[in-house]
């Protein structure tokens, strides 16, 4: 099965390599470079692609290495966005991985005018989530252990309390946040490619303090859950379901 992994960042692309011996580089249109690991037993190829922070890079990095591997003749069978991520207290700790079985667009909508918001999907603008499908999902959190539920996408890292308690109350399921899932399911969606977000847990949602961020020891979970990860995707012969909707 070949796999596109997008992180925003080198580190957390370095980090998704280290799970598999050695890496091989090439260049995608446009400039950016796709690192490319085959681990152990060479059933999965996987194009790692650090494509920029935020869900516009993100969608607009995919986008591109699915539509480059499409023209080749050999399209991914699967997507993933990858990298660290703040956690919901107490279900994501620091340190947790996480899986999410949807991939939501909190922050893109409008304000109602009465203090509330209004996602896309309320403003009839398509859909502010996509759902990762269900066996994948389950495969992924009982191999790596990581912690389910929904993932927040915003383009405004949470750094207050009142913001992380607003966001936790209109999305109860809710157990992290990052920057660029819903931006990658997005792309993927838009090929027809199942999508998955895995990240590792290096802060808590709420007020900024990125000194107290544990970058490296979430690195070094996401290292790992890859180490375990890779193996599951490689024992899927079938292609795997699309988005759950
Ligand atoms: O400074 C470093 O060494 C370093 C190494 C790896 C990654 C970073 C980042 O700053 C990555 C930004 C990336 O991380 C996600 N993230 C992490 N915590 C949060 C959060 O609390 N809220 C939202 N996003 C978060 C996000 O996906 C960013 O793109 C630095």
């Amino acid at each position: 099965m070949r796999v596109l992994v997008v992180t925003a960042v080198p580190a957390e692309r370095d980090a998704v390599t280290a799970a598999a011996p050695e890496r091989r580089e090439f260049p995608l249109p446009g400039g950016a470079v796709l690192h490319r690991v085959v681990p152990d037993g060479g059933a999965v190829v996987c194009d790692v692609l650090a494509a920029g922070v935020g869900p516009a890079a993100a969608a607009a990095g995919a986008a591109t290495a699915l539509t480059a591997a499409a023209l080749a003749g050999d399209p991914y069978g699967l997507v993933v966005s990858a990298g660290i991520a703040g956690g919901f207290a107490p279900v994501a700790p620091v340190g947790a991985v996480v899986v999410s079985d949807t991939m939501v667009a909190a922050d893109l909508g409008a304000q109602s005018g009465d203090g509330g918001f209004l996602s896309v999907t309320e403003l009839g603008f398509g859909s502010h989530s996509h759902r990762a499908a269900e066996e994948l999902v389950r495969a992924v959190a009982g191999a790596t252990g990581a912690v389910r539920g929904e993932v927040l996408t915003v383009s405004t890292a949470t750094g207050t309390a009142e913001r992380a308690g607003e966001l936790a109350g209109r999305h109860p399921g809710a157990v992290a946040e990052g920057m660029e899932g819903f931006g990658v399911a997005e792309a993927a969606k838009a090929h027809g490619v199942p999508v998955l977000e895995l990240r590792a847990v290096s802060n808590e949602v709420g007020p900024r303090d990125k000194g107290a961020w544990r970058i490296g020891e979430a690195l070094r979970a996401l290292t790992g859950a890859f180490v375990t990860l890779f193996p599951v995707l490689g024992s899927s012969t079938d292609s795997l379901p699309v988005q759950g909707g």
